[in-house]
């Protein structure tokens, strides 16, 4: 569905992404994971068009998106840390987006709107939300337009367990419907029951890309987080000895 080839990005003299090749395929929920600083948000941006990389190219289903918006339309993203228009309420950004959209409201995703409880709130002005509820309403926003991709970057920040458990669930719904899901976490115990996928990414390139379930049968581990510290624990030992 999204083919990533030769893909480079520098700030000034930094490398951020450094000859990146990857196929993220519709049906799989893929962890993307990595020290800070490795990369992962701005594949991300990437993938979404809002940052012009130096060299290589994105297609999305076999067309490029070079020059290209309306693929955007078929991706719901969630960003790490959303930013709206401060004085607008939860009810006007939420029509804002509807208005931009024109999709039908038969056609809308509310699930998240309503177990959030965001109805009750519609009045509250954005400049005054919590972390969490922020999050809420980025969340909301990510799955309303029932999109084919999802983009989650750190979905779970700032949520309290009750709210972790329900977008997990909606997440685990969306997955059942062949959905391309990307999600990058730092909390590896919110990966584990949700990813078929694992790409670990290391100063700007994947070190790898693999099942989850060949990661386990690899690494002997029974969790994510125990076989990407093992793997890890590979990865210096060989650098060491280099
Ligand atoms: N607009 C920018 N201008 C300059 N440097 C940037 C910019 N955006 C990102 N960087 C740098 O690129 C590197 C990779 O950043 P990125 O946000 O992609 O990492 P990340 O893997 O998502 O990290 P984290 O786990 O902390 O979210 C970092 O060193 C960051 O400082």
């Amino acid at each position: 569905m999204i083919t990533i080839q030769h893909l480079s990005k520098k700030f000034g003299k930094l490398h951020v992404l450094d000859d990146v090749s990857l196929t993220l395929e519709g049906g799989q929920c893929i962890a993307l994971i990595g020290p800070n600083g490795s990369g992962k948000t701005t594949l991300i941006k990437a993938i979404l068009g809002m940052i012009v990389p130096q060299s290589g190219n994105i297609t999305f289903k076999g067309k490029d998106i070079a020059h290209e918006w309306r693929y955007r339309n078929q991706i719901g993203y969630m960003p790490q840390m959303g930013r709206y228009p401060e004085n607008m309420t939860i009810g006007q950004v939420l029509n804002m987006m509807k208005d931009i959209r024109k999709m039908p409201e038969s056609a809308l995703d509310n699930h998240l709107f309503i177990a959030f409880g965001l109805d009750g709130m519609l009045d509250k002005r954005m400049r005054t939300l919590s972390g969490g509820t922020r999050q809420k309403v980025s969340a909301c926003l990510a799955f309303m337009f029932n999109p084919e991709v999802l983009i989650l970057d750190e979905p779970t920040a700032g949520l309290d367990p009750l709210s972790t458990e329900l977008l997990k669930d909606k997440i685990r719904a969306e997955k059942q419907q062949d959905k391309l899901i990307v999600i990058t976490s730092h909390v590896l115990s919110d990966l584990d029951d949700l990813v078929t996928e694992v790409i670990y990414m290391q100063d700007g390139k994947p070190l790898f890309h693999k099942s989850l379930q060949a990661l386990k049968a690899e690494t002997g581990a029974d969790r994510l987080s125990k076989a990407i510290a093992q793997v890890m624990a590979t990865h210096e030992l060989m650098e060491g000895t280099l």
